[in-house]
C-alpha cells in the first residue's frame, strides 16, 4: 500500500512536474496534493496511487524518474539508522509478496542545498546493502529484472522507502544520466542526443541504429548531434548557416548545406531527422510531424525550447496537436517526450509515425 509518489525533476521545474502528475493522476480518478520546495529537484505527491497511475509514471515528461512511496521514517537516530530501515523494508517486502529485491539505491535531491545529503547517501548505501544481503532480502548479485529497493533521503534523519517496478524504471537512477563526454565531439550538446537515444530506444540503442544509414541534422552547427550520427556510421546532411567542426567534416560523412532548416528538404527518404534549432516549439513540432508525414524521414528526434512561463501549458498544446494528427493519420505512431538530464529550458521528443510500409 502506498501513500504517495516521489518524483525527481530538474531543479526549477517542480511546478511543471507537479502540474503534470496532478493531471495524469486525475485522468485515472486519483487526486492529491504537494507543496514542493522550489529548486529542490523533487516533488512528493501526497496521494493513494492506483495501479494505473503507477503504471503511467514513466510517461511523465517533466519527471525524470518516479516511484511509489511505501513507508516514511523520520527522526532516525544517527547512532543506528540501519535497524529501523531494515525492519521496515522487511515488512514492506512481506506485504507486497516480494521475496527479494535485485538492487538497492540510496537517493537524494539534486538541488544545491542537498549536497551534504548526497555525500551521506553515497556512503550509506554500502552498509544498507550488506545488511539486506545478510537478511536475505537482496540478491547476492544485482538483478535488474527484479524490483529494486529505493531509499530517498531528504536529509540523513528522514527517509522515504519504496520498491520500484523493473519495467517502470528510468534509464538511470533519479534520471541522472552519467555519460562521458566523447573525445572528439564538437559540443557538449552531443550528450543530449546520446541520452535521448538511450532513453527512447533503450540501452541497446546502438544496435537499433545499425540499420540507419542516412540522417539530417537541422540546426547542426558546430556538430555535436551530427557527430553522434556520424559515429553510428551514417551519412549526414548538416543544415545550418553556422560553421561545422573541421574534424567532423574531414570524415567525409557530412554534407554541410548553408540553408534554412524550415525550407530545406532531402532528395530522397532518410532514416533520421534530428533538430536542435532554437525556434518556437510549436513551429518545430509541426515541421517534424510534416517531415515524417510527407516521408522525408523515418524517425525524428527533436528538441523543443520551452518559454520561461507556461512551460507545461506549452507542451500540453503541442502534445494535443501531435496526438490529434496522429489519431487521424497514423494511429500506430509512437510519440514520446522527456525532460532529459542534459536538457535545460527544453524537452526532447521522439516521433515514429510507423508509416514506412503504407
Ligand atoms: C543549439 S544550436 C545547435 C547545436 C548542435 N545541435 C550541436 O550539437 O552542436 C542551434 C543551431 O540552430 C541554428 N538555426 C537556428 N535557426 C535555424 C534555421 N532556421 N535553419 C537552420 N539552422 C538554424 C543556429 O544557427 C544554431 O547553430
Amino acid at each position: 500500500m502506498s501513500d504517495g509518489i516521489l518524483l525527481y525533476c530538474r531543479p526549477g521545474f517542480e511546478k511543471e512536474c507537479l502540474a503534470e502528475v496532478v493531471e495524469t493522476a486525475a485522468e485515472s480518478g486519483c487526486f492529491g496534493w504537494a507543496n514542493p520546495d522550489m529548486n529542490s529537484g523533487f516533488v512528493v505527491f501526497e496521494t493513494t496511487p492506483t495501479p494505473k497511475v503507477i503504471e503511467r509514471l514513466p510517461e511523465l515528461v517533466f519527471a525524470r524518474d518516479a516511484w511509489a512511496i511505501s513507508a516514511r521514517l523520520a527522526d532516525l537516530d544517527e547512532r543506528d539508522r540501519l535497524t529501523p530501515i531494515i525492519e521496515t523494508v522487511a515488512r514492506i517486502l512481506k506485504d507486497a509478496g516480494i521475496r527479494q529485491v535485485g538492487d538497492v539505491s540510496c537517493e537524494y535531491a539534486e538541488g544545491e542545498q542537498y549536497r551534504p545529503t548526497a555525500r551521506f547517501a553515497g556512503k550509506f548505501v554500502h552498509p544498507v546493502r550488506q545488511a539486506l544481503r545478510r537478511s536475505g532480502s537482496l540478491t547476492p548479485k544485482t538483478r535488474p529484472d527484479l524490483p529494486a529497493l529505493r531509499l530517498f533521503f531528504k536529509d540523513s534523519s528522514q527517509v522515504l522507502i519504496g520498491v520500484d517496478r523493473p519495467d517502470g524504471r528510468a534509464a538511470w537512477p533519479m534520471g541522472i544520466a552519467r555519460l562521458k563526454f566523447p573525445a572528439g565531439a564538437p559540443s557538449r550538446s552531443t550528450l543530449k542526443l546520446e541520452e535521448a537515444f538511450s532513453v527512447f530506444l533503450g540501452p541497446q540503442w546502438r544496435d537499433r541504429l545499425q540499420n540507419s544509414h542516412t540522417g539530417v541534422d537541422l540546426g547542426a552547427s558546430p556538430g555535436g548531434w551530427t557527430w553522434q550520427l556520424v559515429n553510428q556510421g551514417m551519412h549526414v546532411y548538416a543544415i545550418d548557416n553556422g560553421p561545422m567542426d573541421e574534424t567532423l567534416m574531414a570524415t567525409t560523412q557530412v554534407d554541410h548545406q548553408q540553408a534554412d532548416g524550415f525550407i530545406w528538404k532531402p532528395d530522397r527518404y532518410v532514416d533520421w531527422v534530428v533538430c536542435d534549432m532554437v525556434e518556437k516549439p510549436a513551429r518545430v513540432a509541426f515541421l517534424m510531424y510534416e517531415w515524417l508525414h510527407e516521408r522525408h524521414a523515418r524517425y525524428a528526434m527533436f528538441n523543443l525550447k520551452l518559454p520561461m512561463r507556461k512551460r507545461f501549458a506549452q507542451w500540453q498544446e503541442i502534445r494535443e496537436f501531435l496526438e490529434s494528427r496522429i489519431a487521424q493519420e497514423h494511429p500506430k505512431a509512437e510519440l514520446r517526450a522527456k525532460h532529459l538530464y542534459h536538457d535545460r529550458e527544453e524537452i526532447t521528443v521522439y516521433l515514429d509515425l510507423k508509416n514506412q510500409n503504407g
